[in-house]
């Protein structure tokens, strides 16, 4: 049966994007995503080469894992370090984990698979954005220009020459147009990035024709869309006031001191989430195996705090029936998470108008085989709550049906499938929608270079390029590709490096 869902994504727009709001985690990935990238056509992105990238843009601030070497640096512009303060029910989580055969591990060091305390980009226990790591340190040198409050609506492409000529954009309602001397560079994310280039007339032929946009080049843009959909709505109750609940912090004075006066305790856990574990379903005791399941551990769920039924998208009249009963609990959540999607989606205009939102199909359980990997997902966390260090808090799986799934019988793989194709929650990895490659792929829209296959001085770089996702959290791969594109840029144009 096909459960159709809708779920609200972020548009974040600040300086910073996504790294503004986002929950923080930093993750690199499995070096096989990266030889992999390398692999599919893309020289020069493997992993013995971007690793280099990885390690400039990192100030690794957890003492034993800096000493690394070979796998951290310190001194780069952003700041990872671990949550200043931890709930037990995040302890326990690791400790129910090694005693079901998992270990623990620096998964940015030499090997992924096992579990951890979360890596955040932190400094002080707050917040270190790509704005605060990249843009305050130059924000007074004479050549960064910024327009904020600006929507680019078009890239100028002139015809003939089949070259980017500058963009075009609104600001205070009014329409202006800068140009470039050089290239323009395209990062606007996985979303808006294919929606400019459709809108400037590169894209897929037939699609651009339907919206009436003169067409420039004919590229599969928009196609390829990938994000890691994780199991939602899966919660465990507990006896015990351990969990993040809304109220009780917002309640509490010495929540608030701590945090504002110290920079810790439970308002600095970011939305919830503190560790986290990386499974290789096909070789679980592999430990180099190359994780397609991530167990992100949420001290809290989508009813300890009002908004988050609403950021997830959950049917009000089903959150009534299967949730509002236990409102006022202490719980737990785990997000288990698909880590190599088959399945793909892609990014489609609505119409002509670029301030209009484009449609976004994810099609997110497209192969059966990426659902299951949610659903052992489940099941490795139901037998983690089973485990003595969660049920020092009684912690149990709350077993109201979806109504929709009861007659699967609670609890089969069977239920799960149903259950987990009504709560799909976004993890806003949103990746892959200007895929790099080699001209010779039919699907690729950049070069390894991330120039724009067919049109001169233009690149795209952000998470758009991605030809497949990689295991992890897409923000430090995004950092990653940037610092990359910097170099690329600076070798192209005759600029010492
Ligand atoms: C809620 C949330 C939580 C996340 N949690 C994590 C996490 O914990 N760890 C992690 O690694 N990753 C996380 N991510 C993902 C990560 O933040 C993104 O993968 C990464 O920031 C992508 O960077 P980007 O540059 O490709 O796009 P973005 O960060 O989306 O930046 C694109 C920018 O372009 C601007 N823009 C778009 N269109 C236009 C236009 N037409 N004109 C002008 N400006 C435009 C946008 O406003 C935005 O500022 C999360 C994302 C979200 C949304």
């Amino acid at each position: 049966s096909v459960v159709r869902y809708c779920l609200p994504l972020l548009s974040p727009q600040v300086m910073g994007g996504s790294s503004v709001l986002n929950y923080m985690i930093y993750n690199r990935g499995h070096y096989r995503d990266y030889d992999q990238w390398e692999l599919l056509g893309n020289p020069g992105w493997g992993y013995r080469d971007v690793l280099k990238y990885f390690l400039k843009l990192e100030d690794m601030t957890i003492p034993e894992l800096a000493r690394d070497r070979t796998y951290h640096n310190v001194g780069g512009p952003v700041s990872v370090t671990y949550i200043p303060w931890h709930t037990p029910l995040a302890s326990a989580f690791l400790e129910a984990a090694q005693l079901k055969g998992g270990w623990l591990n620096d998964y940015n060091g030499a090997t992924q698979t096992g579990y951890s305390y979360l890596q955040v980009t932190m400094k002080n226990g707050t917040r270190w954005s790509s704005n605060r790591a990249y843009l305050g340190p130059i924000r007074d040198r004479r050549t960064l220009h910024v327009s904020k409050q600006s929507v680019v609506t078009r890239i100028l492409v002139d015809p003939v020459t089949r070259e980017a000529t500058g963009v075009e954009f609104v600001r205070d309602r009014r329409r202006r147009v800068v140009r470039a001397r050089r290239e323009v560079i395209v990062s606007a994310g996985a979303i808006n990035s294919p929606q400019l280039l459709m809108l400037s007339g590169i894209g897929p032929r037939e699609h651009l024709q339907e919206k009436g946009i003169p067409l420039i080049q004919d590229l599969a843009v928009g196609y390829n869309l990938m994000d890691h959909v994780s199991a939602g709505a899966v919660l465990f109750l507990v006896n015990q006031s351990v969990s993040l609940r809304a109220e009780r912090i917002l309640d509490s004075h010495d929540d608030y001191v701590d945090y504002i006066a110290y920079h810790t305790g439970p308002m600095s856990i970011p939305g919830g989430c503190e560790s986290v574990g990386f499974v290789d379903l096909k070789d679980p005791q592999n430990r180099d195996g190359w994780p397609d399941l991530e167990l992100l551990f949420n001290s809290g769920s989508i009813i300890s705090e009002p908004t988050l039924r609403n950021n997830f998208g959950i049917d009000e009249a089903l959150y009534q029936k299967m949730f509002a009963p236990v409102e006022g609990r202490d719980s737990w959540m785990p997000l288990p998470m698909l880590m190599r999607p088959k399945s793909k989606g892609r990014v489609m205009l609505r119409d002509r108008n670029p301030l209009r939102k484009p449609l976004i199909y994810h099609n997110y359980f497209q192969y059966p085989e990426d659902l299951d990997v949610l659903v052992d997902g489940v099941l490795r966390t139901i037998e983690l709550s089973d485990t003595p260090p969660f049920q020092k808090f009684g912690s149990t799986l709350h077993k109201t049906p979806v109504p929709a799934c009861a007659s699967k019988g609670f609890g089969t793989r069977e239920y799960w499938r149903c259950h987990i194709r009504h709560f799909p929650f976004t993890i806003y990895h949103q990746s892959g929608t200007c895929k790099m490659g080699p001209r010779s792929d039919p699907n690729a829209v950049v070069d390894s270079r991330l120039r724009v296959h067919g049109v001169g001085r233009l690149r795209v770089v952000d998470a758009s390029i991605m030809p497949e996702i990689p295991a992890a959290h897409t923000n430090a791969p995004t950092y990653m590709i940037a610092e990359k594109a910097a170099d690329m840029i600076k070798e192209d144009n005759g600029a010492p490096m």
